[in-house]
């Protein structure tokens, strides 16, 4: 049988990022004189990288925001965020004993994120968990991005995995999109950056914590999708 491939989100599903998103945000809208964000505004601002989370944050604040502002910005954010990695920047808790759990069954792992590649690869690599994944692909990696199920498919064949054989984990209606886009399972965290409750985005399973993602779970869903 194909070896599984469990496939994870990054920014509110394997990392919590958010202190630093949002410290590198504010570090960049402060050069405009936007007002700092929090954390509930987050949840509205992220998901598709950085230049849409700064765009999303001027429209938040109802100023208006011009190409070469944004270009500035963005590479403010990039050079504070890269900076400072890995931050405060941590796994959700359990999900190192997940991980280890699903390759200690012969399942594979992957990481499917709209963050830039050059950031979320090297902050994989700081916290020592980049080796752990045969994937990782960015916002930037292909010519299209999650909610386009062809991220998951391009990341499934760059881990040299079946489609078939392959779900997704995320915080995010952009994953489960994605997921379904790609027409493979996908599992929904409740504790990522999702500014709409999870359980209405139509996932395949909603889990609250990462000791639910058990290898009976991925088997159960790889064997009612196929
Ligand atoms: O950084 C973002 O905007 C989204 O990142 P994610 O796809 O890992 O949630
Ligand atoms: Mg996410």
């Amino acid at each position: 049988m194909t070896r599984p491939l469990v496939i994870f989100d990054l920014d509110g599903t394997l990392i919590d990022t958010a202190p630093d998103l949002i410290d590198s945000l504010n570090h960049a809208i402060a050069a405009a004189d936007l007002a700092p964000v929090t954390f509930e505004d987050l949840t509205h601002l992220v998901g598709q990288g950085v230049r849409i989370m700064i765009r999303r944050a001027f429209a938040l604040r109802e100023v208006p925001l011009d190409d070469q502002t944004e270009e500035r910005l963005v590479i403010r954010f990039m050079d504070h965020y890269a900076a400072q990695m890995p931050g405060k920047s941590r796994p959700y808790p359990g999900a190192l004993e997940c991980m280890d759990r699903l390759a200690a069954a012969g399942m594979r792992l992957a990481v499917c994120t709209n963050k830039a590649e050059e950031l979320a690869r090297p902050l994989l690599e700081k916290l020592g968990l980049a080796d752990r994944f045969d994937a990782i692909t960015g916002g930037n990696t292909f010519s299209v991005r999650k909610p386009d199920g062809r991220h998951i498919l391009g990341t499934v064949e760059m881990a040299g995995a079946d489609p078939a054989a392959s779900i997704m984990i995320g915080d995010s209606v952009n994953d489960i999109l994605a997921a379904r886009n790609a027409a493979i399972p996908s599992v929904a965290v409740t504790f990522g950056y999702s500014d709409v409750a999870v359980e209405t985005l139509g996932a395949s399973r909603v889990i609250a914590s990462f000791e639910e993602l058990t290898t009976d779970l991925v088997a159960q869903l790889l064997a009612t999708s196929s």
